[in-house]
Order: C-alpha cells, then sequence, then structure tokens
C-alpha cells in the first residue's frame, strides 16, 4: 500500500538555491537572509505586486496594519488583495481560482489566516494552498524580544516543518463503524527537499547545525524514511553538522534551555513542526510574535504561524506583529532587505519601549493604536 502511494506521488526537484551568504544579524528578529531570495520582477508602475489573502477572524484587521505600515514606509509593492473564501468545485470544496491565479503569477503572497471546521466540514484550505503551490518547507523562527520580558530571554530556534505531506496529507477513511484510519504519508522526494532546505538555510544563515526532530524509535518506516533522508543530505554538507533528537526530549530541553537550540535548524515532518512552533511561540510572548514562510519552487505564501482567533476577532485587541514580521520575511525573500530591516527595527522599538502594547503583550492598547506607534517609529 505505501509504496503505491509512494511511487504516485511525484515533486519536482528543487532548485538549486543561490550561493548568497550571509552571516546571521544578532539584531534581527525575523531572520536576516532568506535562503533562494530573488530578484523580484517589478511591474509596469515599477512596483512589486504580491498577492494578499486577508484571510478570516483577525486576518483582515492585521493584514490591513500591514498594508498601513507598507504605505508609511513607502514599500514598493502594490497588493493584489484576493479571497479565499471556499467554493465549490465539481462538488468538492475549493480556492477560487482567481486567488490560484493570483498566487501563480504573481510568485509571492502574504496570507492571513484561514478557519477550518473542528472534527467535520470542509478540507483545511491552508493546507491545500500549500500542498497546490507544493510549498515544500515551512520556516518558523522564534526569537526572544530584547527589552520585552518574558520568563525566557534566550530563545533563537529556527524549525523548518516538512509542508506537504506526513500526519497532514489528508488521508483518511472509515474502515468499518467506530474504526478510522488516518494514513501519514511519508515520500523520500519531500523529505530530501525539506532537508536539503534545512542545510541550506543553515549555511546561508550561519548557523552551524541541522538537528532532525522525530519519533523513528516508534514510526520505524515513516520517520526512519524522514530521519534517513536528512542523514543521507547531511552528506552533501559536510561543513554543517548534523544530529538528531527524538521530539519528546526535543519539547522537554526546549523549555528547559532553549538556548541549546541557537546554533541550530531544527528540521521535522509536518505535525511536530506545527506544535513545536506554538510552543516555541509561548516561550517568548505568544502567537502574536512568530513569523513563517512556506517556500516553494514557483510560488512562496507568507503567513504568521497563528490561526484566525475568533475570540478577539473583530475587536481591534489582534496583535499585527506576527504577520509583520511574516512580511518581514518576504520582503528578504524578495531581496528588499533595507525595507525588512527598517520595519522589523520600528516594531521591536515599539515592543521593547513598552508603552504601546496589545492585551496579549501585556499591555491595553488596539492594534490600531499600536500601528499608529509603528509608523510613527519608521
Ligand atoms: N495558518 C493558518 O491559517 C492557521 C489557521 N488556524 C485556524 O484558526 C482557527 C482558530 O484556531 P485556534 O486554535 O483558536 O488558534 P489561534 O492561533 O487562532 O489562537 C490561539 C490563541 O492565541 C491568540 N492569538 C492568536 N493570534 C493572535 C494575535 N495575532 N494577537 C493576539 N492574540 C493572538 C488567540 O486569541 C487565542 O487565544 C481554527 O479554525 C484553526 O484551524 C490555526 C492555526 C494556523
Ligand atoms: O489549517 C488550519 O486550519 C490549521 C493549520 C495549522 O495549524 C498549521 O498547519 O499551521
Amino acid at each position: 500500500m505505501f509504496a503505491t502511494q509512494r511511487t504516485a506521488v511525484a515533486f519536482k526537484g528543487l532548485k538549486a538555491l543561490s550561493a548568497k551568504t550571509a552571516m546571521r544579524s544578532m539584531a534581527s528578529q525575523a531572520a536576516s537572509s532568506m535562503p533562494g531570495a530573488f530578484n523580484a520582477k517589478k511591474n509596469a508602475n515599477g512596483n512589486y505586486t504580491v498577492t494578499l489573502i486577508p484571510g478570516d477572524g483577525i486576518g483582515p484587521e492585521i493584514s490591513e496594519s500591514v498594508v498601513k505600515i507598507y504605505k508609511a514606509a513607502g514599500v514598493p509593492i502594490e497588493w493584489e488583495p484576493v479571497s479565499v473564501t471556499p467554493v465549490l468545485k465539481n462538488g468538492k470544496v475549493a480556492i477560487p481560482d482567481e486567488a490560484l491565479h493570483s498566487v501563480k503569477k504573481n510568485t509571492v503572497a502574504l496570507k492571513g489566516p484561514l478557519a477550518t471546521p473542528v472534527g467535520k466540514g470542509h478540507v483545511s484550505l491552508n493546507l491545500t494552498l500549500r500542498r497546490t503551490f507544493n510549498l515544500y518547507a515551512n520556516v518558523r523562527p522564534c526569537k526572544s524580544v530584547v527589552g520585552f520580558k518574558t520568563p525566557y530571554d534566550n530563545v533563537d530556534t529556527v524549525l523548518i516543518r516538512e509542508n506537504t505531506e506526513g500526519e497532514y496529507s489528508g488521508i483518511e477513511h472509515e474502515v468499518v463503524d467506530g474504526v478510522v484510519q488516518s494514513i501519514k504519508l511519508i515520500t523520500k522526494d519531500a523529505s530530501d527537499r525539506c532537508a536539503r532546505y534545512a542545510f541550506n538555510y543553515a549555511k546561508e544563515t550561519g548557523r552551524n547545525r541541522v538537528t532532525a526532530v522525530h519519533k523513528a524509535n516508534i514510526m520505524k518506516l515513516s520517520d526512519g524514511l524522514f530521519l534517513a533522508s536528512c542523514q543521507e543530505v547531511a552528506r552533501e554538507f559536510p561543513e554543517v553538522k548534523f544530529d538528531d533528537l527524538l521530539l519528546d526530549r526535543a519539547c522537554l530541553q526546549i523549555v528547559q534551555d532553549p538556548s541549546i537550540y541557537a546554533d541550530t535548524v531544527m528540521v521535522m515532518p509536518n505535525l511536530y513542526g506545527d506544535i513545536l512552533s506554538d510552543m516555541s511561540a509561548g516561550l517568548i510572548g505568544g502567537l502574536g510574535l512568530t513569523p513563517s514562510g512556506n517556500i516553494g519552487r514557483d510560488a512562496s505564501i507568507f503567513e504568521a504561524v497563528h490561526g484566525t482567533a475568533p475570540d478577539i476577532a473583530g475587536q481591534d485587541k489582534a496583535n499585527p506583529t506576527a504577520l509583520l514580521f511574516s512580511s518581514v520575511l518576504m520582503l528578504r525573500h524578495m531581496n528588499l532587505n533595507s525595507f525588512a530591516d527598517q520595519i522589523e527595527k520600528a516594531t521591536l522599538k515599539v515592543i521593547a519601549d513598552g508603552k504601546v502594547l496589545t492585551s496579549d503583550l501585556g499591555g491595553r492598547s488596539t492594534n490600531t493604536e499600536f500601528t499608529n506607534a509603528i509608523i510613527a517609529e519608521l
């Protein structure tokens, strides 16, 4: 069964990443360089067109903050807003064609969170986007904000999550009444591609180690294949150290002493990355702060680690930083580094000053006030 599924999944090879090397700046929150950064094409107005998916829940509020901050900073980006409200295609819930065409054309998108019904209803459109555009690596940096006090002040992790398969393959069925099966599909192609991205990321950002996080002691075939891929790819990168760690041990160590992972890029199957990145966010002040980038060969989509936050949606309480820092990753991906630095510096200053903070960071300010404070610092 697995062999059939394995051969049925075909992936295109990984584009050779640029040989650009840049040392990691200690001041940078959302990674100072992005492996595979490219010079985006300008449109007829001399700007860059980027797809904007505002999303659900707090998505439109935090997207609006990013748009306002970009305008104030003079970032040469024209947004192309598209809706991802699901449509029915051949009887199945799908992403509207307009959104798909926009991402395909522009190759770069910034995305707000999309809601997924729990235990019923349509498939996750977040995962559908990742699979549709073959966004094979999800980069999730997480770094303590200097000046913002949490129980931990030494977190500087980078987690790279396989993003197209594993536990999130979406292959589930009921065997008989009361018995269901969910298939964790792992392929060598996708594992190799993700591992290679992690090693390139380590090399290009000045981290000197890659750590594969897995449960290959239990899932000997699936996680075993992922681990074997990482071990094989490690041989292509003799200058980067490689080790591996069981997921449960990684969770324990991260909360005991996150500094252990400050020189490492952690790479792991899909579900583990989803959980470990929320856990890491908790160490630095919560989900309002942590960005991510879904990297593919033909397109990349940047989004916060968090979801739609239905508990605070529509109240002007959301912290836009996570989406803003995702857009900073995006700017670095597009080689627009000076704008990335400017926006990141202004945001970190507002947080460190501590005078205008949203409630998730212990403050009383609204998203609008926080956004305006960032604009004032630009
Ligand atoms: N990539 C995506 O689009 C994701 C979508 N989701 C979806 O989001 C929905 C809600 O999921 P939850 O489990 O509630 O997770 P969530 O991440 O939306 O919220 C968890 C907690 O963090 C807080 N939070 C999240 N982002 C925040 C922000 N920017 N500022 C201040 N507080 C923030 C929320 O208020 C809530 O208390 C679900 O439908 C889920 O499927 C969840 C995670 C990722
Ligand atoms: O698709 C969703 O609704 C949740 C996805 C998620 O938490 C993630 O993969 O980051």
